[in-house]
């Protein structure tokens, strides 16, 4: 499991993150919500060990964070950011092989590299410059990287855990491939795999998520299962909105978590 233990994060005079604790399990699938700057990627950056000036612990598994190297981190979390540039002119199979470059079996890996390529639906680009993809192209590919570098925890030879967190890993996608791939995510947890995503979807993530975290202002302002998002007064409360539109949103996820 991944662990944090009264997470906090002050810049300057602001306080980002106070004492936020949180628990990922492999096998589970965890939507994390809130408002733009409730502090959703201060607290990934901290749970990949981008950021370690905080207070409080994390824990991957019987690991604090903090004693690992990144080559370490790397075999056991895969992050993908909100932003992700590549001004240099790779070809997409290489952006994607990229994945495996914490393990140096890009060559004997061949075969998943063509496999997530198809799960992430990428394969009729491969051999596309990646600077020249849409938005929507290049966030399935850097998804696809992302799944790479975990692709083996899927078997239960790995005999360890690892975790995919992925921040807002939707943002750019049509409808249609924003559910085909949080199904390829959801397919990939499992025994050995949990994963984090944080969301500002609440539709997509009642169709995903077992859990469900909210933050405001820093804090964790609610968590518990699915369910938590037909709860129109905790919505209103995160998003600071009307209890009427929260009350809409509330129903929708509702026909969602009906329907899975
Ligand atoms: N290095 C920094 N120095 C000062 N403030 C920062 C820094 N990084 C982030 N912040 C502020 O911290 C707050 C939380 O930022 P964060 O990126 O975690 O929010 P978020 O919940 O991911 O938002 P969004 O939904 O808009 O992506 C924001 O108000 C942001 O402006």
């Amino acid at each position: 499991m991944i662990r944090a233990d009264s997470l906090s994060v002050v810049k300057g005079r602001r306080s980002l993150l106070e004492s936020a604790s949180m628990v990922l399990r492999s096998g589970e699938k965890l939507a994390i919500l809130g408002a733009n700057g409730a502090g959703k990627s201060t607290l990934l950056s901290c749970l990949c060990g981008e950021n370690s000036d905080y207070g409080g612990e994390v824990w991957l598994g019987a690991d604090n964070l903090a004693d690992l190297l990144p080559g370490q981190r790397a075999q056991r979390i895969a992050v993908m950011p909100q932003q992700v540039e590549l001004a240099f002119p790779f070809r997409v199979w290489q952006v994607v092989a990229m994945g495996r470059s914490p393990w140096g079996d890009e060559q004997q890996t061949l075969d998943w590299q063509q496999d997530v390529m198809k799960a992430t639906e990428v394969h009729h680009l491969r051999n596309r410059l990646y600077p020249q993809l849409s938005g929507g192209e290049k966030q399935r590919v850097q998804l696809a990287r992302v799944l790479l570098q975990l692709w083996h925890y899927q078997y239960p030879s790995a005999g360890q855990q690892a975790y995919l967190l992925l921040d807002e890993c939707t943002s750019a996608l049509d409808p249609a491939h924003q559910h085909a791939v949080m199904h390829q995510v959801a397919a990939m947890v499992g025994p050995n795999i949990g994963a984090l995503a944080v969301m500002h979807d609440v539709a997509l993530a009642a169709s995903w998520a077992d859990r469900v975290m909210l933050l405001r202002d820093g804090r964790v302002m609610a968590s518990g299962d699915a369910s938590l998002l037909c709860d129109a007064e905790a919505l209103a409360a995160c998003y600071d909105m009307s209890l009427a539109l929260s009350r809409q949103y509330a129903r929708v996820n509702q026909q969602w978590l009906e329907g899975r």
